[in-house]
């Protein structure tokens, strides 16, 4: 069996090997000829798997390594009789991580605490939901749109868009990438929503690009500089709007998921799939291959206030600082689009909060739930 996988996908070796020759490619080189001799196509994000890419081919199961889907057309996929799988929630945790860290950063620069601020998640899925639990649990009021849960479920714990969009502070949007139906998301942020959100409103996309207008967003930060951004996802990927890009307050190439630990639990999920679709029992645990964090531990003890605590052990763990950086050195080095795909590819050992355990001295032991909440595992001592 010919396993074709992209390169950045880690432990490859470990749960797939046995299965099969394994051919390591990059994401954006698979392409047509490179899937003609595959029997199974393992992706990223980065590779659009279509009729135009498995035409000629003998694959007959793709999973994708990732929670978003957007990038594999089903009905194409489907027609042909080809399995698939994609990996959901296996990121969501460093979504959310990456959200804090920015949303602590802003917070900082304007010197006001987070929890003064209302914040209103749109799209309450995976990642959404936990960001929601976390912020609930630093007594940070949130208020919810997603419609299709809210159809399912009942509309008492959501409220319409243009509502949320009016009532809140800040507004992190995690929705999919769904270009038709009744509840499509491209171009969810329009023009006419980014022109009426309130002065001062802090806007963050870690979903995907397209749902929100770009060309609207630059027009209005351009004629008013008055949102402060976060965008981790952009439209174009990875030739985004260089003006846009110099607007945005903090501006990641789309990294807001690559934590080693989300990475692996992606791969994880597509080979327990992968094994289910061939009908063979699964040998490899993740448990058993994930190497233990580098950072394992910290000790605080009494002197921090708990915003200075949080912001000390979030900056210890991921700092996003690291990634607006290394997103403008390399834009200026080697173009927008290269330097936006070296970041990607050259993404440095991220861990996820859950994997460090914050030693709380008795002098700092009030700060126990805050860091809790936040997603560290607290011991005392
Ligand atoms: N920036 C990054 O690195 C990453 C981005 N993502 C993106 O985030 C998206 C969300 O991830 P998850 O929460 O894990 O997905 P999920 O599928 O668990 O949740 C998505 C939620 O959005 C809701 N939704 C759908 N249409 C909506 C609409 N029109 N308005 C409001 N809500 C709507 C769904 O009902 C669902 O509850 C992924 O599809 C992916 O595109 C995911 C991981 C990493
Ligand atoms: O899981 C998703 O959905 C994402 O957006 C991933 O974090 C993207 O990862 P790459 O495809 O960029 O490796």
């Amino acid at each position: 069996m010919h396993l074709l996988i992209d390169h950045q996908i880690p432990l490859a070796d470990a749960f797939f090997a046995e299965l099969g020759h394994l051919e390591r490619v990059p994401g954006r080189e698979i392409d047509a000829s490179a899937a003609a001799k595959a029997d199974i196509l393992i992706v990223r994000s980065v590779t659009p798997v279509d009729e135009a890419l498995l035409a000629d081919s003998r694959v007959r199961f793709v999973g994708t390594c990732t929670i978003g889907t957007d990038h594999v057309d089903r009905r194409a996929l489907e027609a042909r009789g080809i399995g698939f799988a994609s990996a959901p929630g296996c990121n969501a945790e460093a979504v959310v991580d990456y959200v804090l860290s920015s949303l602590l950063l802003v917070c900082e620069r304007k010197g006001v605490a987070l929890d003064t601020h209302r914040v209103g998640i749109v799209g309450v899925g995976n990642v959404g939901g936990r960001l929601h639990r976390r912020l609930a649990a630093l007594g940070v009021e949130c208020l919810l749109c997603d419609p299709p849960r809210a159809k399912v479920e009942g509309s008492d714990a959501f409220v319409d868009l243009d509502t949320l969009l009016e009532a809140v502070d800040i507004v992190c949007l995690h929705t999919p990438l769904v270009r038709s139906g009744a509840h499509a998301t491209y171009h969810l942020l329009d023009a006419t929503r980014i022109a009426a959100l309130e002065p001062g409103t802090i806007l963050l996309n870690a979903g995907r690009g397209d749902c929100l207008d770009g060309e609207a967003l630059c027009e209005r930060l351009e004629q008013h500089g008055d949102l402060t951004t976060i965008l981790d996802v952009w439209e174009h990927e990875p030739a985004i709007d260089e003006t846009l890009w110099r607007l945005v307050d903090i501006a990641t190439p789309h990294i807001a998921g690559h934590s080693l630990d989300g990475k692996m639990r992606g791969t994880e999920q597509v080979y327990q799939a992968l094994m289910e679709y061939l009908g063979l029992p699964l040998r490899h645990y993740l448990a058993d291959l994930a190497p233990p964090p580098a950072l394992p531990r910290l000790t605080l003890d009494a002197g921090y206030d708990v915003w200075e605590a949080l912001r000390l052990c979030v900056r210890t763990c991921y700092d996003v600082r690291r990634d607006v950086d290394s997103l403008g050195r390399e834009s200026r080095r080697q173009g927008m689009a290269t330097g936006f795909d070296h970041c990607r590819a050259h993404y440095p050992l991220r861990r996820e909060f859950s994997t460090l355990e914050v030693e709380l001295k008795p002098g700092a032991a009030e700060l126990a739930p805050w860091l809790t909440a936040v997603g560290f595992r607290v011991t005392m001592s």
